[in-house]
């Protein structure tokens, strides 16, 4: 793209804008300085980011009760949907300032629109990849997706829905989910379409904190008003400020799943949910050779026995990974999928 050239006025007015911006971050953060030494914000407390716009933040206490719109000191940045934090609210209770970030334990990153990465949601112990009966997945796809998962380091589990529509004998799909069985992922079969449909996704879910990924038309945003029927759950983690409708923006949040039935013993801890439509879209960033290599997690014990050191796995002599191929160790197709992927970055 060729350069704009702004005029001379032009520059002036962005710049002017821009320190008046930095001017009011200032300001603010000095007063929350004045205030945090004269007492007016209480006790620090623990507690958790549900969505966040730019320097504002809805934070839920741990102890409960509705979301806190707080901002942030300004030595803090990048918080994301998900990082926990200790925040102080103000003593007139209606917000509050996040003054540290605790330590995350994973980190869900996407490209922004100049392609540098940047966390999208933070704490996330699973990462459920959608795939249907309809329409039918390729296999290479659910790799694609796995391997963008083994590359964050968060757990996936594959869920299959629309089963209301598996024909009687279970077909092909059955042996797929077998082969993603044998090598540990969990799975779990849904359909919206029956009473109880979801009941081994509410105990995958219970306890843990999931995001849902997977290809367009496959169920997401139906399994997703399955878990939060209720409009008012879907915006009750907001505080009354996002509320109004001031900010639109496709910000990640996070909702507390209700149990399913209660009664059930395996339900009773229902779990917590992260969306947002970038979100369900990942799986399909950039990866590099290595990681897609380490993502299909039946090479790890293969990888590093190679005759070559730098061996790409192809027709190599003593490659460790074909032989397992030969000796059927390792699945054709999914070796296949892995040379297909490889070959996908090359041309990208
Ligand atoms: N038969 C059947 N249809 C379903 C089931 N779940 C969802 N559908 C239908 O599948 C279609 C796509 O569902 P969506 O929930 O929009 O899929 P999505 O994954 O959110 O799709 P995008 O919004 O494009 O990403 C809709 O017509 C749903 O009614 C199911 O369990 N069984
Ligand atoms: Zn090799």
């Amino acid at each position: 793209m060729s350069k704009r050239k702004l005029s001379r006025q032009q520059r002036w007015r962005i710049e002017k804008v821009q320190a008046e911006r930095a001017r009011r971050a200032d300001r603010r953060d000095s007063q929350d300085s004045d205030k945090l030494a004269a007492g007016e914000y209480g006790p620090e407390q623990n507690g958790r980011v549900v969505a966040h716009f730019g320097r504002t933040l809805d934070v839920r206490p741990d102890e409960g009760g509705t979301a806190v719109r707080c901002h942030l000191r300004a030595n803090l940045e990048g918080l994301v949907t998900g990082d926990r934090v200790i925040w102080r609210a103000a003593h007139d209770a209606r917000d509050g300032v996040v003054v540290a970030r605790g330590e995350r334990t994973s980190v869900l990153e996407r490209p922004d629109p100049r392609g540098q990465l940047k966390p999208v949601a933070a704490n996330i112990d699973q990462i459920l990849i959608v795939f249907a009966v309809e329409p039918a997945p390729h296999a290479n796809l659910i790799d694609r997706y796995l391997v963008a998962a083994e590359a964050t380091g968060i757990a996936p589990a594959l869920v299959l829905n629309k089963i209301d529509l598996l024909p009687e004998q279970g077909g092909e799909l059955r042996a797929l989910l077998a082969r993603y069985e044998g090598l540990g992922y969990p799975v779990v079969t849904t359909t919206t379409e029956r009473e109880g449909g979801l009941a081994d996704l509410y105990a995958r879910l219970s306890g843990r904190t999931s995001v849902f990924v997977g290809q367009s038309g496959v169920g997401k945003s139906s399994l997703i008003d399955r878990l939060l029927p209720d409009e008012a759950l879907r915006i009750g983690a907001l505080s009354e400020d996002s509320r109004k409708g001031r900010h639109t923006t496709t910000t990640a949040r996070l909702y507390d799943l209700p149990a399913a039935d209660a009664g059930t013993p395996d339900e009773a801890g229902s779990g917590e949910l992260i969306d947002s439509p970038g979100i369900r879209e990942f799986g399909l960033i950039h990866l590099d050779e290595q990681q897609v290599t380490e993502g299909f997690i039946e090479f790890r014990d293969v990888l590093g026995r190679c005759r070559f050191r730098d061996c790409r796995h192809r027709q190599e002599p003593g490659c460790a990974l074909l032989a397992a191929v030969e000796r059927g160790e390792i699945h054709p197709e999914r070796f296949a999928s892995f040379r297909r992927i490889v070959e996908s970055l090359e041309t990208s």
